[in-house]
């Protein structure tokens, strides 16, 4: 019996998930890491943790599993998307990759629209964000220009993972589309972009399909290991696209809300004749020829997490939202915004802060973790209101998946305010399952990723909406969309201080 390893590098933590040919998981395991956030709206990680987290997973899948690594005949790749990793000639890290959900590089973003204009949206699809790549290549040019000279190649995070095990630089176009230099209609670099900002075009990967195979182990790596040297490995894609595939939603339709350390609500889509202006993001999707659009909560899980930390140590995520079923929708008129590290969708804005509006006197822990957990679907919701509204789809069929997706309070909650029936699937793997899938197709188990996904994703219907809680929460998102606006003069005052 063959088996396929999917590898996803996480915010988080980094999983290593193995699946037969039938879909089956027969192993996985994970190992955590830390985001440092050293300056305000600075977030990084060393690359060196990817590295120490695979080789712990690799480790633990052959202990737990009697040298299961032995017997598997593919791998592929998930990762957080748009974080930049910068390598010199030796291949060596130059500088923590900047992530995400780092939001310093406001004055890069205002350059990319003075210099290109409504050109970039017309090439790549998308408008210039903080959290995408180029105005991360722009800030390390500026402000670090010795270790600018020094860049022989850049990466996305499962590339420079790939290329440590194999030796192969290569980006998969679902990721490169999140770069904000990648033309998603050519599916090449964009010369007019690199020339612009006085980018070589030498420091760029190949971009290739997702199901690509594109190397092998290094044999002292496999020899480590015991994975055979013969194991064909894939070039794999975006977190949030393997997800998609991961979870089924491959029908216009079917959407994913996915929470993670980020909270994505996303659609499929066959063409890239329309991109939303720019209001949604675009890109390509690990299916050859299909893409996906989405909105993006910045700090999801991220805030449930520093609530956590911050507020209930000692208790663990099951403990602390243990009782938010006894406490109503709205949290006895407390409302939370998650914008802890700024907010993407619908506002587009690194200087936002979070807030809690309405504590009072009576309110208790279970109050607060109830409605961190409803704010952070509220501002998905946003994000569901805007693609219904460009989109004009009405989604028959919401996929709920990531570490919120853990909680059956918490699909309640989604469901009551995405008002909509919220799938969970029977095995809930997040993007690492939707990585194994793509070396399922690549070792030629499945003809095509659609019929990979009919033979292994297990949709559960879990929940349906309550009718009584539908009104009580139009209410309080009503009151919740208000408090951006209401605030955002006095998250730009308290940014000084
Ligand atoms: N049991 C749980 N109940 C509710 N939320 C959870 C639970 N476990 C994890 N989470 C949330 O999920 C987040 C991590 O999700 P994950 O999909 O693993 O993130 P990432 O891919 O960004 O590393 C945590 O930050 C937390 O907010
Ligand atoms: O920036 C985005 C999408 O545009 C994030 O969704 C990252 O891809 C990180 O994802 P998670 O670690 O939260 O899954």
């Amino acid at each position: 019996m063959s088996y396929v390893l999917g590898i996803d590098i996480g915010t988080s933590s980094l999983k290593g998930i193995i699946l037969n040919q039938k879909g089956e998981v027969k192993a996985t395991e994970s190992s955590q890491y830390d985001v440092n956030y050293p300056y305000p709206n600075f977030s990084e990680q060393d690359p060196k943790q990817w590295i120490r987290a695979l080789k712990e997973v690799l480790k633990k899948l052959n202990a737990h599993h009697e040298g299961i690594l032995a017997k598997i005949a593919g791998i592929s790749f998930s990762g957080q998307m748009h974080s930049l990793v910068l390598l010199d000639e030796l291949g060596e890290v130059i500088r923590p990759a900047i992530l995400w959900n780092d939001t310093r590089t406001f004055k890069e973003c205002k350059e990319i629209k003075e210099k290109m204009g409504s050109k970039i949206l017309q090439i790549t699809k998308n408008i210039p964000l903080e959290g995408f790549t180029l105005p991360k290549v722009l800030w390390v040019k500026k402000n670090e220009p010795g270790n600018w000279k020094r860049v022989w190649k850049m990466l996305l995070p499962k590339d420079y993972v790939r290329y440590w095990l194999t030796g192969a630089i290569h980006m998969d176009f679902s990721d490169a589309s999140g770069t904000l230099m990648f033309n998603p209609e050519t599916k090449e670099w964009s010369q007019e972009i690199l020339n612009k900002f006085d980018i070589s075009p030498d420091i760029m990967p190949t971009p290739v399909s997702s199901q690509q195979e594109v190397g092998k182990i290094k044999s002292n790596i496999a020899r480590e290991f015991s994975i055979s040297p013969n194991v064909s490995v894939f070039a794999g894609g975006a977190d949030n696209a393997c997800a998609a595939l991961a979870s089924g939603v491959i029908e216009k339709q079917d959407a994913m809300v996915s929470i993670g350390t980020s909270g994505v609500f996303l659609s499929y889509e066959e063409k890239i004749t329309n991109n939303y202006d720019g209001k949604l993001h675009y890109f390509c999707h690990v299916i050859p020829e299909r893409y996906y659009s989405m909105g993006v909560t910045l700090s999801a899980g991220n805030s449930l997490k520093w609530f956590k930390e911050t507020f209930a140590t000692e208790k663990t995520y099951s403990e602390l939202l243990a009782n938010i079923h006894e406490v109503p929708p709205g949290s006895h008129g407390l409302v939370f915004t998650p914008f802890i590290t700024g907010e993407r969708t619908p506002y587009f804005d690194p200087d936002i802060k979070g807030a809690f509006i309405g504590i009072s006197a009576q309110h208790t822990l279970d109050d607060f973790g109830r409605s961190v957990v409803e704010g952070i679907t509220f501002s998905l919701r946003e994000s569901q209101e805007l693609l219904q509204k460009e989109t004009g789809r009405v989604y028959e069929k919401i996929v709920s998946v990531g570490g919120g997706a853990k909680n059956p309070d918490w699909l309640q909650i989604q469901s009551d305010v995405f008002q909509s029936n919220v799938y969970s699937l029977e095995t809930e793997e997040g993007p690492g399952y939707g990585a194994a899938m793509i070396a399922a197709v690549g070792i030629g188990w499945f003809a095509t990723f659609e019929e990979c996904s009919k033979e292994f994703v297990q949709q559960q219907k879990m929940t349906t909406p309550h009718a009584e809680n539908i009104d009580k929460y139009n209410t309080v998102f009503n009151i919740y969309k208000q408090i951006y606006r209401k605030t955002a003069g006095i998250s730009r005052l308290l940014k000084n201080i």
